[in-house]
């Protein structure tokens, strides 16, 4: 259905586009990068770490680096972080494939995060209020996918990426 064409997840921290993009992947007999993982297995430092060392700056020329490379390749399903859709240089990389957005409300992301300490961009704030206005900030941005998959309650990963499936030949022209 794709001819080989790379799926780019994107959407919010916590949106579950590592989780699902894995699940995807199997179910299309892609292969899965996790744009965030390649980033870690390259640099040799978690991303907490290279937001410590090279601040966010930093971490978002190496993203944009990663981008680069990964794009030359086909058949794949990537995994993007939440921030990918800032820097404009990185949409041609995305716009090599197609773009899905798993759109997430805020109450849910929260529900997902409240204990996790590996988003150094989340740490040290009042959680849902950071999540509200990163929501407000980059939704014009996450809404320039080709296609966008509301998730409005808990749904399997599974169940999501049929979902994803089901809907990208609505896309393609
Ligand atoms: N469909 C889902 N149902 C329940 N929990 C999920 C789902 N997708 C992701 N999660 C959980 O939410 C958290 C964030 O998921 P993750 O895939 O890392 O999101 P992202 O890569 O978009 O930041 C993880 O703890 C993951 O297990
Ligand atoms: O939204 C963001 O700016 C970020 C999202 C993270 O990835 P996930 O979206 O997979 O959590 C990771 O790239 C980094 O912590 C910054
Ligand atoms: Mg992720």
């Amino acid at each position: 259905m794709l001819k080989g064409v790379n799926l780019y997840l994107i959407g919010m921290m916590g949106a579950g586009k590592t989780t699902v993009g894995r699940e995807l992947a199997k179910q299309l007999s892609y292969g899965f990068l996790d744009a965030d993982n390649v980033i870690e297995q390259a640099t040799k430092q978690s991303i907490n770490q290279l937001f410590a060392l090279e601040g966010e700056a930093g971490f978002r020329q190496i993203e944009t680096d990663i981008l680069a490379q990964i794009c030359a390749f086909t058949k794949l399903v990537i995994s993007t972080g939440g921030g990918v859709i800032l820097q404009q240089k990185n949409w041609s990389y995305l716009r090599h494939g197609l773009i899905v957005w798993l759109d997430v409300p805020v109450e849910l992301l929260y529900t997902r995060l409240a204990e996790d300490t590996t988003r150094p961009l989340l740490q040290d704030v009042d959680l849902k209020q950071k999540l509200r206005s990163l929501f407000e900030q980059r939704q014009p941005l996450y809404n320039q996918a080709d296609l966008r998959i509301s998730i409005s309650e808990e749904e399997t990963p599974t169940k999501i990426a049929t979902r994803v499936l089901e809907a990208i030949p609505t896309v393609l022209k």
